[in-house]
């Protein structure tokens, strides 16, 4: 479903230039869990982001489907990031003066505004009864949870998510790799970023960055 062939992402830093991602190819399908791990600067966010459309390769192409993501008019590039691909991250990035339901009601594409499944998926991320509350009056999982049912209320096909558990306890990263874990179950293909080998567990595939290649 995922083809990256032969990326390469080249970052200035100054008048410096930094090789962050170097040939990289991965083949993802449609059932995988796939973890990224490797050190600190290895470059695995970088890829994450490549997947997503987010930033563009220096050389190689990213597929999906067949079709190079950044080949595509801004129309189908856009609804490759809205549509077929949700992001999870350490941050969350919530927007703080929405509440949790419309947090979560602005990722809602035009299909999924008839089908009523916000309260639905809230209700199985045990946060129904927060729908009303800010970000700032969330503990650190249920703001991931939030930002997970944001994530994944578009029905997309492929969920990346970048150290999803980075600032979450143990109990609560358990509560939340269920959750992707389930997402994966259901049909949905995961790109996991990590550094923890509690969650790489949950993976059905593993590859690992170093100094920017796969190794
Ligand atoms: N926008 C940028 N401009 C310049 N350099 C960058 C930029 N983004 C990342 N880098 C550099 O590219 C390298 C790879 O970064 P990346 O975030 O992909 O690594 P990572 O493996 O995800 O690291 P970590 O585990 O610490 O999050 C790092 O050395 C980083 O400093």
């Amino acid at each position: 479903m995922l083809k990256i062939n032969n990326v390469s992402k080249i970052y200035l830093k100054g008048k410096d230039k930094f090789t962050a991602l170097q040939d990289v190819s991965l083949e993802v399908e449609k059932s995988d869990f796939l973890a990224v791990v490797g050190p600190s600067g290895s470059g695995k966010s970088t890829l994450l982001h490549l997947v997503g459309g987010l930033i563009q390769p220096d050389s190689g192409q990213v597929l999906f489907r067949g079709n190079d993501v950044y080949k595509m008019n801004s129309k189908e590039a856009n609804r490759y990031r809205t549509k077929n691909v949700g992001f999870v991250f350490q941050q969350f990035h919530l927007i703080p003066y929405l509440t949790v339901y419309e947090n979560i009601k602005i990722a809602e594409t035009e299909s999924e505004r008839k089908n009523g499944k916000i309260e639905a998926l809230l209700e199985k991320c045990a946060l129904l009864p927060l729908k009303n509350k800010y970000p700032s009056e969330l503990s650190v999982g249920e703001k991931q949870r939030t930002a997970f049912v944001r994530a994944i209320i578009s029905e997309p096909e492929i969920l990346l998510a970048d150290e999803p558990t980075g600032n979450l306890d143990p109990e609560n990263s358990k509560i939340l790799m269920t959750l992707i874990k389930e997402f994966n179950e259901d049909g949905g293909t995961v790109l996991l970023v990590s550094h923890e080998p509690e969650t790489t567990n949950y993976a059905t595939k593993i590859i690992t960055l170093r100094s920017g290649k796969r190794v």
